[in-house]
């Protein structure tokens, strides 16, 4: 994903390289658009359907993250943060959408997060806007149950992209202690492939390749589809998954309260040495 003709000039000349190693005559083609904007969606696709046929794979990977303290962000950044994470997946979706089930064939990929299922300090205009893709991901799911057309969810671990070195920029501390003791950076080569895997296999919950957050994702799977063998081993999770969930929550739960007198000091009004013993409460 990107916007710079540099890197997707260089991104087109590595696949066209890989196609022809592979003999397979591929022709890749690239597109820049605004996924906020529904007409320029339309209009691209349009352009590129007839340039290279209908679309059978659709990856809505397009996002960014917000990082910032919940009283500190003024409402337009929650607007925006939906604008693109919820809507541009929308926008393209609802433009492949017909096509894809007059045709009974195709596959979508909507890319969600580790945070479409649980919420942590500074992400509280990110992390909603992952949920609601959650939540389309899996109504599609059911909606296209008796079609030919698949859809699966993805929720990728944190990955070394120039997205992540501007979420770092406003970081707030507590965030990334917080990420950094449970969950690692993913190299974006390695979170394609166990994602690409997924994609191919049909799967509807894609895996990722962190451990933690994989043992996560099958825990609070809830209302989706498994299969019966899938069935034991979900058990076996659902009956660990809670002594996880404790030790996970009261770690994140002690970062945020250790922090709680600096953060809020100005809408308390309190002076430090309140907030020091506030912090040890
Ligand atoms: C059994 C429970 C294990 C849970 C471990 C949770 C550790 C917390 C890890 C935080 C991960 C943050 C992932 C954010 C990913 C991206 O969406 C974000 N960086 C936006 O780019």
């Amino acid at each position: 994903m990107s916007r710079s003709d540099t890197r997707l000039r260089a991104a087109q000349a590595q696949l066209v390289g890989e196609a022809q190693k592979r003999g397979t005559g591929s022709k890749v083609m690239y597109r820049k658009l605004d996924v906020t904007d529904a007409a320029q969606v339309l209009e691209t696709l349009a352009a590129a359907v007839q340039d290279l046929g209908p679309v059978d794979l659709l990856i809505c990977n397009a996002g960014a993250a917000h990082l910032g303290y919940f009283h500190e962000n003024d409402l337009e950044t929650f607007r925006q943060q939906m604008e693109l994470n919820f809507f541009g997946v929308l926008n393209v979706v609802h433009a492949v959408y017909g096509d894809m089930v007059r045709r009974n064939q195709g596959h979508i990929c909507l890319v969600g997060s580790a945070l479409s299922t649980f919420g942590l300090v500074g992400y509280s205009a990110y992390c909603p806007s992952k949920y609601a893709v959650k939540g389309l991901a899996d109504c599609l799911r059911n909606e296209l149950q008796g079609t030919h057309v698949k859809i699966s969810f993805a929720q990728p671990p944190d990955t070394d992209t120039p997205g992540l070195a501007e979420e770092n920029k406003h970081k707030p501390p507590e965030t990334k202690e917080i990420s950094e003791s449970g969950s690692t950076v993913y190299k974006p080569e390695e979170v394609a492939a166990v994602l690409m895997g997924g994609i191919l296999r049909g799967a509807y919950l894609l895996p990722t390749p962190d451990l933690g957050l994989q043992f996560n994702a099958i825990a609070t799977k809830g209302l989706l589809p498994r299969s019966f063998p899938g069935v034991l081993v979900d058990m076996l999770f659902s009956c660990i998954a809670p002594l996880a969930h404790w030790f996970f929550v009261g770690m994140f739960d002690r970062v945020a309260r250790r922090t709680a007198g600096r953060r809020f000091s100005k809408l308390w009004g309190i002076g430090l040495e309140r907030q020091a013993q506030e912090g040890q409460g």
